[in-house]
């Protein structure tokens, strides 16, 4: 089964995988693999549960409360799992705790973003996990499926490979109904496939069985990331499924994740402010570049960094809009600033553009 090229992966491995005997070692190599083809690999690792219920003695059946308190024991051993797995192929882990609420409002998302940006360019691995000790049930996204759906989502990747301890999707749980017929590729999640996938039924490690694997696929193949579900079983699992020679499930994409970004933001987001820009500006947007303070003449509406602004030109006509680098107070100071001026004008400086051409929509 071919597998798409993808600069940038989303890898979940499943609590079954990581907190099973094995632990994540048997991982280590492949990705250090990828990272030497130069590809940039974003890891989502369940496994604290399991692993703080262990040390803690807590029962497979534990109340939220104790859960809760066994992900806040279990997540230190997994991130030194990582490391020591991580160590030996010169690869440095870093551990990022998300809520619900760190994908989905806009600064938050944002903020992870830059996280998550400046990490891969510092040649460090980041380890998502779900803030599972303080996320109340209002607050969880509660499985790591969707979750690294989400971070695929607000890391632009274009593949999402979620390993488990099954070889991808059948037409029935495989556990249950020995003879299930396994399906290489899907088009598009629809009700029909969605009901086809059960609950977990692996030995009680695992959260959310088949179906959250789907619904994570839906979420990426919105936001133009194809998912990739697989067996992570067995030494080298991840290499093989990724060359094609295991087999796995693969959903595709609809567009890339540059795409479903610029019309997350052309379609979803009411503009909290405006931007008046000259008769340059709007000529220099349209040959693609982006937008610098020199050429915004006037300031409407009060607005937070990562909020979207409307852009104006003389006539008074949107021309597109874009999410702002500066609050409304900051560009105002910014007003026909030069890129130089804007650390001497502010006191720092979050980038030369108020506006960045990846986060810029024309109409
Ligand atoms: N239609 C299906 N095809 C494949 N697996 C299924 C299906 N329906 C339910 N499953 C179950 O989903 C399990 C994988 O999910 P889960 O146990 O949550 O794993 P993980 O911990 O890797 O997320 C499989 O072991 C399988 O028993
Ligand atoms: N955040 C939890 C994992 C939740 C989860 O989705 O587990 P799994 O279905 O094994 O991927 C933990 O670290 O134990």
């Amino acid at each position: 089964m071919p597998v798409p090229p993808a600069r940038r992966l989303v890898i979940k491995l499943g609590s079954s995988l990581v907190a099973g005997e094995a632990g994540p070692a048997r991982f280590a190599r492949d990705i250090a693999a990828l990272c030497a083809e130069g590809r940039q690999v974003i890891l989502v690792s369940s496994g604290a549960v399991a692993l703080g219920r262990r040390l803690l003695d807590l029962p497979r059946n534990a109340r939220l409360d104790q859960k809760q308190a066994a992900a806040a024991a279990g997540q230190p051993l997994l991130m030194q799992a990582w490391r020591e797995s991580l160590a030996p192929h010169g690869l440095i882990p870093a551990q990022l705790l998300l809520t619900a609420q760190d994908t989905e409002q806009r600064r938050a998302f944002l903020n992870a973003r830059g996280t998550i940006d400046a990490l891969l360019k510092a040649g460090a691995i980041p380890i998502v996990n779900e803030n599972d000790s303080t996320a109340t049930a209002e607050l969880r996204v509660g499985d790591n499926d969707r979750l690294s759906a989400r971070v695929a989502q607000l890391s632009g990747a274009e593949l999402l490979v979620l390993l488990s301890d099954v070889d991808g999707l059948y037409e029935a749980d495989p556990r249950r109904v020995p003879g299930a017929r396994h399906i290489d590729r899907v088009a598009a999640i629809t009700p029909e496939i969605m009901a086809l996938a059960g609950d977990s039924a692996s030995g009680g490690l695992g959260t959310g069985g088949m179906r959250t694997k789907l619904e994570a696929a839906r979420i990426a193949a919105a936001a133009g990331c194809a998912t990739l579900i697989g067996s992570g079983e067995g030494e080298g699992a991840l290499g093989r499924l990724l060359d094609g020679l295991a087999r796995g499930t693969l959903v595709e994409a609809t567009g890339s994740p540059a795409s479903a970004y610029k019309a997350w933001i052309a379609g979803t987001l009411a503009p909290a402010g405006a931007l008046r820009i000259d008769a340059g500006a709007a000529a220099a947007l349209a040959r693609g570049s982006s937008l610098l303070p020199s050429g915004v003449l006037a300031v409407d509406g009060s607005f937070g960094r990562g909020d979207c602004v409307a852009l104006l030109d003389p006539a008074g006509q949107e021309v597109g809009r874009g999410l702002s680098r500066y609050d409304d107070g900051e560009t105002q100071r910014l007003l026909g600033a030069r890129g130089a001026d804007i650390a001497g004008r502010l006191g720092y400086s979050r980038g030369d553009e108020l506006i960045h051409r990846d986060d810029l929509v024309l109409r």
